[in-house]
């Protein structure tokens, strides 16, 4: 039998059992089971079958960012509308067929946005392409699934099962469990908090399933059964999403309004070019991204040309967007900006320094 018979059958069963005080224990096995598949379905069977491997798009830019939905929600006409790129958009479902990378621009940043081929319901499971699409949506820093808001509201749950199923967790943070596997000792579970989601019983059974009978399990936070299997399987990504609507300017101002207000949510016209402004900057904040001036000795601060950074970029990383080798000679910087404690005047710092956006920075050397 099939990994995907396998998991049709598991998915069944599952369903066929009444969710209970009794049938706890039994379905947080199968649960465990199913994950385990699920995984087993992402890894490449061989270097040849191309499954789970996403498409080969070369990286650049300082983030990139995927564009997932379903067929002909409007994503090439959005990459068209904010990138100097030209991906084919038609009225017909699955006009692209393959990744097409874009650039944004944006205060001093790249961001690479890809197109993709629209999926399908199942695509986690080897249908259409949509192995392929989820793949690489992995190898994104922010997910922006498209809708067409003229559609009904399922498309977005059946969307966010498909990410789910390949191990994609979004807007969510790695739950705050600590797994340690031992060789000898059996198994200790300990909590910091009081579990109302889930229970010690349930995590031994889930820890047999696996055959992990050596382990210390730390539990600092009020996690379900799915989140700890989750913590186990150890491949989890957890990832910042948008959701899109698009289209808006064929529905009513009374859904716009109420799509609008939903969390993580923006609503465009790629057609009519509504709101595009506005995503492109929630897409710059949901990144994180940070844009640092440089400033010579007694010379203005060059406002033309900031450096682009990740959240969480030092003074080192300063360095080395100006010159390789300027962290090597470096004595101290002089800080201006969010950062500095000082602030509005500046700081001297070293190179463990976190920047901030919109920080000026000088750097002096040896
Ligand atoms: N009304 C309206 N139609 C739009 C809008 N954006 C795109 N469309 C139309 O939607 C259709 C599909 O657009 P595409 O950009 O090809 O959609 P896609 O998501 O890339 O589709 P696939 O590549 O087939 O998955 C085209 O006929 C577009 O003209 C919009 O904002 N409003
Ligand atoms: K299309
Ligand atoms: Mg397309």
């Amino acid at each position: 039998m099939g990994i995907i018979e396998k998991i049709k059958e598991i998915e069944e069963e599952m369903a066929r059992t009444q969710k209970n005080k009794a049938t706890e224990y039994h379905l947080g096995l199968l649960k465990a089971k199913l994950a385990r598949y699920r995984a087993q379905l992402l890894e490449p069977t061989t270097k040849s079958s191309g499954g789970g491997t996403g498409f080969d798009v070369q990286k650049s830019g300082d983030a990139r960012v995927a564009l997932i939905g379903f067929p002909s929600v409007g994503k090439s006409t959005l990459l068209n509308k904010c990138t100097h790129t030209t991906s084919e958009s038609a009225a017909y479902e699955f006009t692209t067929l393959t990744a097409i990378p874009g650039v944004i621009e944006h205060q001093g940043a790249r961001i690479q946005l890809l197109d993709l081929p629209g999926i399908v319901e199942g695509a986690s499971q080897g249908k259409g392409r949509g192995r392929q699409v989820v793949a690489t949506a992995k190898t994104a820093d922010l997910i922006l699934i498209m809708l067409d808001a003229t559609k009904s509201e399922e498309q977005r749950r059946l969307l966010e099962i498909e990410l789910d199923a390949v191990g994609i967790r979004l807007n969510k943070k790695k739950p705050d469990v600590v797994f340690k596997r031992k060789t000898t000792g059996g198994i200790t579970i300990n909590t910091t908090v009081k579990l109302t989601k889930t229970d010690e019983k349930t995590i031994r059974t889930i820890l047999a399933g696996y055959k992990l009978h050596n382990c210390d399990v730390m539990i600092r936070e009020d996690i379900t059964t799915d989140e700890f299997i989750d913590v186990l399987i150890g491949t989890r990504k957890y990832m910042p999403c948008l959701y899109v609507y698009n289209k808006i300017d064929a529905i009513s101002l009374e859904r716009m309004d109420k799509l609008a207000r939903e969390d993580h949510t923006v609503v465009i016209s790629c057609e009519m070019g509504l709101n595009l402004d506005y995503l492109i900057e929630h897409i710059w904040e949901e990144l994180g991204l940070v844009k640092v001036y440089t400033k010579k000795r007694g010379a203005h601060p060059d406002l033309t040309d900031p450096i682009c950074l990740r959240k969480g970029a030092t003074i080192e990383d300063v360095c080395n967007g100006i010159h390789r080798s300027l962290a090597t000679h470096f004595r101290y910087a002089l800080v201006w900006g969010k950062s500095s404690k000082f602030c509005p005047h500046a700081q001297k710092v070293g190179l463990n320094h976190l920047v901030a956006d919109e920080d000026v920075v000088s750097i002096f050397t040896k």
